[in-house]
């Protein structure tokens, strides 16, 4: 397509392109916003942005096995689903099958446009870049790519290196966990989030992790799973220990009050991993699709009963920011409700 300095209007939409090679995406847009990610930071845009990691991260420097963002986690899916570390992508991966096969987009498409809008969906997030063209995958990724919740930091980094992320860049992907929840860590509970405000994309996930935990969510611990600071909150024992490294957690704490910082690391990381094992010269650039997200309206805080008291230190260089508590009772958190029907 040819790039042009005004507008098209986009045939069948309320939009319009600069470059009308997108025109169909914003097809896809209104689509998606609709029927999947109904325009809001739920489980849905939740789910979109977690498929993004498990699509892609399916890829190896060293071992030649696996070709990143290219969708193999839904054309291969009766392989890759049934992988432990997949549990609960399911959903969000026969929704956008159903989706791309309705505009005749790829998997490794679908996946990262739907991550990107999810993403968009949160108030507080960058806009991502949305990179269009990715042919369909040829083969499944391999069992142990993704990695989980009770390995070692040693053990994810690792995994990570292998795949051509240095430990900063695996906590700027963390950032992800501003907007989630998990479902199948303890199944008594879905929908419990990983901070106090799964519907924004905002810092506190990088405060709330450095914060004592005292309870579990649920009856008791379960696998990969520590204790939390707060009723209703849900800690994975790799973001207690990512939280905390020498390795990672200074930077993991840099991000507390500087959302543009956050921000900038997020999108930088997640575009290396949108084009993982892609060629991008075979793209075509159809950012000017994805929503423009909403501000933030909170800054960051420590919860309702916390003090600065319950702060864990880790950072040797830097200490922790000094924050204000919010007012009012002790912080509980809501579960993050799923549009499954199945009323969950
Ligand atoms: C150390 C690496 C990581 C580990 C061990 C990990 C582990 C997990 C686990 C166990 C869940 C809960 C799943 C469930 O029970 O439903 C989860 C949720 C999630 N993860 Fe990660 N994750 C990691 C990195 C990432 C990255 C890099 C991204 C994105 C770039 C990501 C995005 C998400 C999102 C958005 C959710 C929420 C899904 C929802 O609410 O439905 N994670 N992660
Ligand atoms: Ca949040």
């Amino acid at each position: 397509g040819v790039v042009s300095y005004r507008k098209t209007q986009c045939a069948g939409t309320v939009h319009k392109a600069f470059n009308p090679a997108c025109c169909k995406w914003f097809r896809v847009l209104d689509d998606l916003q609709t029927n999947v990610l109904h325009s809001t930071c739920g489980d849905a845009s939740h789910s979109a942005l977690r498929i993004v990691f498990h699509d892609a991260i399916g890829f190896s420097k060293t071992k030649k096995f696996g070709d990143g963002a290219d969708g193999s986690i839904i054309m291969f899916g009766e392989t890759e689903l049934e992988f432990a570390a997949n549990n609960g992508i399911d959903e969000i991966a026969g929704d956008l099958k159903r989706v791309a096969d309705t505009h005749g987009k790829s998997y490794g498409d679908i996946i990262q446009f739907a991550g990107a809008v999810g993403v968009a969906n949160c108030a507080g997030a960058p806009r991502l870049k949305f990179l269009a063209g990715r042919p369909n995958a040829t083969r499944p990724a391999s069992e142990g790519t993704v990695p989980e919740a009770f390995q070692s930091v040693d053990t994810i980094l690792a995994r990570m290196h292998d795949a051509g992320f240095s430990p900063d860049e695996l906590v700027a992907l963390l950032a992800s966990h501003t907007m989630a929840a998990a479902d199948k860590v303890d199944i008594t509970i879905p929908g419990t989030p990983f901070d106090s405000t799964p519907d924004s994309f905002d810092s506190q996930f990088f405060i709330e992790t450095r914060l004592k935990g005292v309870a579990f969510p649920g009856k008791g611990h379960k696998r990969g799973e520590v204790a939390s600071p707060l009723v209703g909150e849900m800690r994975l024992q790799s973001d207690f220990a990512l939280a905390r490294d020498h390795r990672t957690a200074c930077t993991w704490q840099s991000f507390i009050k500087n959302q543009t910082l956050m921000n900038q690391c997020f999108s930088y990381a997640m575009e290396k991993l949108s084009v993982l094992g892609q060629n991008t010269k075979h793209l075509l650039d159809c950012s000017e699709v994805i929503p423009h997200p909403e501000s933030l309206k909170t800054i960051p805080h420590l919860p309702a009963g916390k003090t600065m008291a319950d702060v864990e230190q880790a950072c040797a260089a830097t200490p922790f920011p000094k924050l204000p508590t919010a007012i009012g009772p002790a912080t509980i958190v809501k579960p993050v409700e799923s549009c499954d029907g199945d009323g969950n």
